[in-house]
């Protein structure tokens, strides 16, 4: 495999255990949530996310997604209850989309593909940072929210708006004010169960928080979010699509739902 992993035919996610082995781990992500297998638990918290958009810093093309960057050195965005215990902080969030609008989310529900999925990514504040709270088993806590065709999204367009200023590889500007709270759906039941980072290193360092309730997005802002590229400038040009892991096997593990 050429030694950068990526979502193409020689470096994909079929190709991740070659230099990642854990792909092939106990409890990895993302799955295929089946429902009806989910276990209804009252003892689940709703969930409380609290984000302050003056702590919101840049927008980077990082070379597999685009990923909005935030302040982490206060308790000012943080997750807590939900199935989590304690504090943790909102680190960045991203997207996972495909070529087309039949495919692009990284979790599916009974089968079902959205165009698209959030991925707000928080870390455990019981860790001196994020990367030492990304190797350990309670250390991440990912709020994953599908996107679903349909009404133009205001609050995605003010990303999408931000595009011209990041569209190759390495690229990043300062992106201020942004708060994430307006892409969250309006009802936050959710799916939880225990999973790892969907790209390698693939650590199996996450608790999944997966809202049931998708937000929306016109066809005309996912062509828009196809317009970023994988490659740098001066390099050929690769159309930034498709750059989802398929379900891997539950192994065994409980999906609760905080919903009936
Ligand atoms: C500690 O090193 C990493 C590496 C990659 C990602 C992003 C991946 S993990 C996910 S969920 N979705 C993604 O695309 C991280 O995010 C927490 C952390
Ligand atoms: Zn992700």
């Amino acid at each position: 495999m050429s030694h950068a992993w990526g979502y193409a035919a020689d470096n994909g996610p079929e190709k991740w255990c070659d230099n990642f082995p854990i792909a092939n781990g106990p409890r990895q992500s993302p799955i295929d949530i089946l429902p009806g297998d989910a276990s209804f638990d009252g003892g689940l918290k709703p969930l409380s996310l609290k984000y302050d958009p003056s702590t919101c810093l840049d927008i980077l093309n990082n070379g597999h997604s685009f990923q909005v960057t935030f302040v982490d050195d206060a308790d000012s965005s943080t997750l807590t209850n939900g199935p989590i215990t304690g504090t943790y902080r909102l680190k960045q969030f991203h997207f996972h989309w495909g070529a087309s609008d039949d495919k692009g989310s990284e979790h599916t529900v009974s089968g079902t593909k959205y165009p698209a999925e959030l991925h707000l990514v928080h870390w455990n504040t019981k860790y001196p940072s994020f990367g030492d709270a990304a190797s350990k088993p309670d250390g991440l806590a990912v709020v994953g929210v599908f996107l679903k065709i349909g009404d133009k999204n205001d609050s995605l367009q003010k990303l999408l708006d931000a595009f011209s200023g990041i569209k190759t590889k390495g690229k990043q500007t300062t992106f201020s004010g942004f708060d994430p709270a307006t892409l969250l759906p309006g009802c936050l039941d959710y799916w939880t169960y225990d999973g790892s980072l969907t790209t390698p290193p693939l650590l199996e360092s996450v608790t999944w928080i997966v809202c049931k309730e998708p937000i929306s997005v016109s066809s005309d802002q996912m062509a828009k979010f196809r317009s970023l590229l994988f490659s740098a400038e001066g390099e050929a040009e690769c159309c930034m699509v498709d750059n989802y892991r398929p379900p891997q096997p539950l192994k065994g593990r409980p999906v609760r739902s905080s919903f009936k």
